[in-house]
């Protein structure tokens, strides 16, 4: 067998402890199968002191990950830290500085810097592999690149948080609302370190922004995503979008339009039949769908420390074999920059919950607003009936292009009847 594949590994949080303990408990395997151990010959985090219930006491301590990196006498560094700037990113950069391979399970970083970070790494001959960042323990970055690398890909989409999806499922369930089952997600180790970042489409952001990359063969553009969280989702629509045969799912989706690469994040509604709409917790799904290969999905854990190790073991085990791959499926100068559409552009079919005091006059009201914007209703449905008392009205509008929609959105949220922003959610034909 060959020398083994030295690593080290900066942070011990969630995924840090989950990688260390998989490798502990699988080593023969791992070994078996790579063709050589792996070893942990350093490690950093916060607290020294901390009782992680796992045994790094092999490995060489550093207070300061950026000098781990540098110095120590590993072939890849692990940044298990987190944050698009700051250490984690230092600390990616010094390992490429000095020669070594990098894993890492951080999408905010490779999201902002993934190009930048690709070129450094291809010209220091290193690779830089993130399987852990997209969708934690689903192997949808290898997929992508590999088993479906013969394929145009026309869309690829997904839930891809799994906080969110925890979340739209717990309310789904008991029937409670966004804020009573927020904590409790936070609670289970998979939110962000700012949960903003999930439950505002940030993290489904970052994710779908790498996919994009991969599957399309363009430069990771971030900037050019459109998202919107779960924050305005209430037990209430996800009663109608039931009674309507829909589950509403937060999902990130890359696709080609006339207007070019459209990345959008936000609420949907799925028909109930669709096998995405059954995908509930903490799992993730990502649908690929390819000119030869039609419609491939993959589900399973996308957060939490079993699976993310999973991914990040993955990683170390190519390195190991000396399978590397470049970090987007070509060399960084070979991505093709092509147009980015915007959300404006985006055609679909929309559910609208207006609150509105119960008194006459107000749906002609409505009727006026959507006439004026060419927009064409499919179906009204009033609850309650309460003269003078706030219910609530759910709309359906056909297929329209999204400018108009919102056109007739503003005029509606204009009229005194209607007290509260309307609650719109796009309803998907996949
Ligand atoms: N928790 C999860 O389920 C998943 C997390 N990720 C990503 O994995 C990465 C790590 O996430 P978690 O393990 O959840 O985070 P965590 O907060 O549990 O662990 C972070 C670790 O980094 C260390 N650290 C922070 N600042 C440091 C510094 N200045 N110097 C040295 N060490 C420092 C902390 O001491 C801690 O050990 C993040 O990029 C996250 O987005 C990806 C997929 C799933
Ligand atoms: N916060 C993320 C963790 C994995 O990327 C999630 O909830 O999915
Ligand atoms: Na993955």
């Amino acid at each position: 067998m060959s020398a083994p594949l030295r690593i080290a590994i900066a942070g011990l949080g969630t995924v840090g402890v989950g990688t260390v303990r998989l490798l502990a408990e699988h080593a023969p395997t791992v070994a078996a199968r790579c063709g050589r151990p792996i070893e942990i010959v350093a490690v950093s985090a916060r607290d020294r002191l901390r009782n992680r219930g796992c045994d790094v006491s092999m490995a060489t301590w550093y207070d300061d990950p950026v000098t781990m990196a540098r110095e120590a006498d590993a072939d890849v560094v692990v940044e298990l830290i987190g944050g698009s700037d700051g250490v984690a990113r230092d600390t990616v950069l010094a390992a490429i500085g000095a020669g070594r391979h990098v894993v890492t399970a951080n999408k905010a970083l490779l999201a902002i810097h993934g190009v930048d970070l690709a070129r450094a790494a291809e010209a220091q001959s290193v690779h830089l592999a993130y399987e852990a960042a997209v969708a934690g323990g689903i192997p949808i970055v290898k997929a992508l690149r590999e088993g479906l690398a013969g394929n145009q890909v026309r869309r690829v989409y997904g839930i891809l948080n799994g906080t969110c999806n925890y979340i739209l499922t717990a309310m789904g369930e008991t029937g409670r609302d966004f804020e009573d089952v927020l904590g409790e997600a936070q609670h289970l180790g998979y939110a962000e370190a700012d949960p903003s970042f999930d439950v505002d489409g940030i993290d489904t952001g970052h994710k779908l922004a790498l996919l994009a990359s991969v599957a399309f063969g363009r430069p990771v553009d971030f900037g050019a995503v459109y998202m919107e969280g779960i924050r305005r989702i209430t037990a209430m629509d996800i009663t109608f979008a039931e009674e309507l045969g829909y589950r509403i799912k937060l999902l990130g989706v890359a696709e080609e339009t006339e207007h070019g690469i459209l990345q959008r994040v936000h609420p949907c509604m799925v028909s109930q039949g669709r096998p995405i709409a059954a995908v509930d917790g903490v799992f993730n799904a990502v649908v690929v769908e390819g000119d030869y290969v039609d419609r491939s999905m993959l589900e399973g854990r996308g957060a939490g420390a079993g699976p993310t190790a999973s991914a990040v073991v993955a990683d170390l085990m190519d390195l190991a074999a000396g399978r590397g791959a470049p970090t987007f499926g070509v060399p960084a100068d070979r991505l093709v920059g092509s147009p980015a559409a915007t959300i404006d552009t985006h055609v679909g079919a929309y559910y609208v919950r207006l609150m509105v005091v119960d008194r006459p006059g107000v749906f002609a009201d409505i009727a006026t607003a959507l006439r004026d914007a060419q927009v064409s209703m499919e179906s009204i449905l009033q609850r309650g009936h309460d003269p003078g008392e706030t219910v609530p009205v759910v709309m359906t509008f056909h297929r329209t292009v999204e400018a108009a929609a919102k056109r007739a959105l503003e005029r509606i949220a204009r009229i005194d009847a209607v007290v509260e922003p309307p609650c719109m959610i796009r309803i998907e034909a996949f």
